[in-house]
């Protein structure tokens, strides 16, 4: 094999079939000499059993056999799925038969005269070197066919399709993948004009398309572009183009190819995640997170264009009753409402936002003046306040409204919120339907509020609240038939606070609960230690705010304190605002009938102040009336507060109910009220709220007045 051009495996096994011995020897010889492995057969059939045991690499074979002509071998070794190079050997020079042994797929053919075995080498090299390279064609035509299965599998899996275009030609090339991404059949339209494609971009993203793709023609520009289009059934996707660019040595571009990746879905659960995070989900409105964002925005605009940003915290008034009374449901279709309608009152421009259960904020940009962000509040609470029908109830609300500008009162967005917050709690406490500006005194309010509310919160502790008590008498004997307990807060820099300067800060923060479970406590221990030290017993009337009220666990707090005191239930009289029952008279109807059951008794405070309607009073499970001091205290200057009050006193005895008048100072106001037949009074004519020392001397000398 030296010399030879190719390079043959050695020892390629040749398989000759000649059924001429001699002949074959002398071919398998040449072979053997020229490093082959040759083995032989005489006849069609011996040839077939030897190919069912070896493969050899290339068959010479005689043109006619004893058994079978040489083209039926080739035939059956076809019917058996070999594909086994092959020289024809035969003895006749015919043309003819030459061209229909190529035709049967014979690689070469041999004349068998004096030059055969000259020639048989180069011909086998030949033929086995041609099997060689047609066999490594194949299998890198195979390697490209799978790998070209397993590119369109990915980018069919990745949703990627890749492309080509020809920008001196305008020729392009789309794999299949991206004929469907855009919805077409693959192949369908062949050639893709740019123009024609570009046509199917979202018109507001063709420009930028345009640009990427003029730049990468031009100046060989590769480029990352986002865009929509719409696909061949009219949705619309969205589609992330990269293309590099080849360009010759010039620096002229020869070819843009890329691939196009479809994001619709990812960018739609990017855009879901985006709401989520940045919008309310009832309203569709912007939340607190995407306000702040804004709000940035809006004083950065603000400082560069010299002018003011209007912030508007609006909280609903009484919208906690709306969706207790009406569930839950109505309250949401409330909160939609009232967000359409303030839509409709700014600005594309401006944000409007949800930032809490009934806390909506508008940011006002590019505000010139305090005047117009006054014609909007105006106008938002003059639509607010229409009435909105839900479930065939027509619902009245109202909102309050707090406005902080930027710059003046706050510098940032937190600060202008909170600013806007603090005014909107001024608008409240003024009723309601209001609007109210940020003041720096207002926040020097707050200021002074939140310190009080450390404080209280340390109160406790530290020991700093006490109890007054305050006697009340039965004025046909002038015994003391029982005390309210007071309190008071001795706070270390301020002096003795009264409780109507921080019970309601108490009750906002929740203080109220241990509070009142203290106050309640002491008294109980006083009663039953006046009780223990030989004392007449005598009621012992503590006052129950709202929350302590609303309070689910409130008897059993109550049964808890007065079996750790020891003093019966039947002295201690619980003193409950005719407001605080009002807030919800059926289900505290039922808490005071605990109470009652529970042996303790019931008296309405302040009465005459609330609106507890008569058919109400006839069925609250309660045992004293105490009729407020502000009616009292006028008796003698206004007729109509001592018709009130002569009113208020007969209904008591007409329900079988005891009446207690309050704030009784003078003697003439103690005569009036005796005169009407109500024994029960408390006032500073018989005694100011003193402490349980100054009580003890009362009932140990009598009271005097
Ligand atoms: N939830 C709780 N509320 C409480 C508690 N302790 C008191 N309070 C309530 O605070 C309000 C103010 O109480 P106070 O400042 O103690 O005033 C009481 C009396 O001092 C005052 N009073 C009594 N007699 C007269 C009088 O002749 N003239 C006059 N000007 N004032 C007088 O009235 C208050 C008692 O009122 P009332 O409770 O309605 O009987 C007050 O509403 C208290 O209820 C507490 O522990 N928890």
């Amino acid at each position: 094999m030296t010399g030879s051009p190719y390079t043959i495996k050695a020892g390629s096994t040749i398989l000759i079939i000649e059924d001429d011995i001699a002949f074959a020897e002398l071919t398998s010889g040449t072979l053997q000499e020229h490093g082959f492995k040759a083995i032989g057969a005489t006849s069609g059939q011996e040839a077939m059993e030897l190919l069912s045991a070896t493969i050899p690499s290339l068959i010479i074979l005689d043109y006619s056999l004893p058994d079978m002509t040489g083209i039926a071998i080739l035939e059956q070794i076809a019917d058996r799925g070999l594909s086994v190079p092959f020289i024809m050997v035969t003895g006749r020079d015919d043309a003819l038969l030459a061209v229909q042994m190529m035709k049967t797929g014979a690689c070469d053919y041999l004349l068998k005269d004096t030059s055969f075995l000259d020639r048989l080498p180069a011909a086998v090299l030949r033929t086995l070197h041609d099997a060689e390279t047609r066999e490594r064609l194949l299998r890198a035509e195979e390697s490209l066919r799978q790998s070209e299965t397993r590119l369109a599998r990915a980018q069919k899996i990745a949703r990627m399709g890749s492309w080509e275009w020809n920008p001196l030609t305008g020729e392009t090339y789309w794999s299949d993948e991206l004929y469907r991404i855009f919805g077409f059949t693959p192949g369908e339209p062949h050639q893709v004009e740019m123009e024609w494609f570009i046509n199917l971009i979202n018109e507001a993203d063709r420009p930028a398309f345009k640009k990427a793709i003029t730049n990468a023609a031009r100046q060989c520009q590769s480029f990352s572009l986002i865009y929509r289009i719409k696909s061949c059934n009219g949705d619309e996707l969205v589609v992330n183009s990269q293309a590099e660019v080849e360009c010759d040595s010039e620096g002229r571009a020869q070819l843009v190819s890329g691939t196009t990746l479809d994001i619709t879905a990812r960018i739609r659960a990017e855009n879901e995640i985006q709401q989520l995070i940045n919008y309310d989900t009832l309203t569709s409105l912007p939340n607190r997170t995407l306000l702040n964002d804004r709000l940035r925005h809006a004083i950065a605009q603000a400082l560069r264009d010299r002018q003011m940003v209007g912030v508007l915290f609006l909280d609903l008034d009484r919208f906690k009753g709306i969706n207790e009374t009406l569930g839950h449901r109505a309250g949401d279709k409330l909160l939609k409402t009232i967000a359409k309608r303030l839509k409709a009152c700014v600005r594309e421009t401006d944000t409007l936002a949800r930032i809490g259960g009934d806390e909506f904020a508008v940011v006002l940009m590019g505000v010139s003046n305090e005047e117009v962000i006054t014609a909007i509040t105006k106008k938002i609470l003059g639509l607010i306040s229409e009435p909105i029908c839900i479930n065939g109830h027509e619902i009245y609300t109202t909102g309050s409204i707090g406005i902080a500008v930027y710059p003046m009162d706050g510098e940032d967005g937190p600060t202008l919120l909170k600013h806007a917050d603090q005014a909107m709690y001024q608008a409240k406490e003024r009723d309601g339907n209001n609007f109210q500006f940020f003041s720096s005194e207002m926040n020097i309010k707050v200021l002074e509020r939140m310190m009080l509310e450390n404080s209280m919160r340390k109160a406790l502790e530290r020991e700093d609240l006490f109890l007054l008590y305050q006697p009340q008498v039965d004025t046909r004997t002038g015994e003391i038939t029982g005390l309210e307990a007071l309190l008071r807060w001795r706070h270390p820099d301020m002096g003795v606070i009264v409780p109507d300067k921080f019970i309601y800060l108490a009750e906002e923060t929740g203080l109220i609960i241990p509070i009142g479970e203290w106050v309640l406590r002491t008294a109980c221990f006083q009663a039953k230690a006046w009780q223990q030290q030989g004392f007449p017993p005598m009621r012992m009337a503590v006052n129950l705010s709202a929350k302590q009220f609303a309070q689910k666990d409130l008897s059993g707090t109550i049964a808890a304190i007065l079996l750790e005191s020891g003093l019966d239930p039947d002295w201690l009289e619980l003193e409950i605002t005719e407001s605080t029952i009002m807030k919800d008279p059926d289900s505290n109807t039922r808490m005071l009938q605990k109470l009652k059951d529970m042996g303790i008794s019931l008296a309405i405070d302040d009465f005459g102040t609330g609106y507890s309607s008569l058919s109400y009073l006839k069925h609250f499970p309660i045992n004293r009336l105490k009729i407020d001091r502000m009616f009292v205290r006028d008796i003698a200057i206004n007729p109509d507060d001592a018709a009130i009050v002569e009113i208020i006193i007969s209904m008591a005895h007409t329900l079988k109910l005891s009446v207690t008048a309050e704030g009784v100072e003078t003697r003439p106001l103690m005569e009036f009220l005796a005169s009407r037949n109500c024994v029960e009074m408390q006032g500073y004519l018989f005694s100011r709220p003193v402490t349980a020392e100054e009580i003890t001397t009362i009932l140990e000398n009598g009271l005097k007045y």
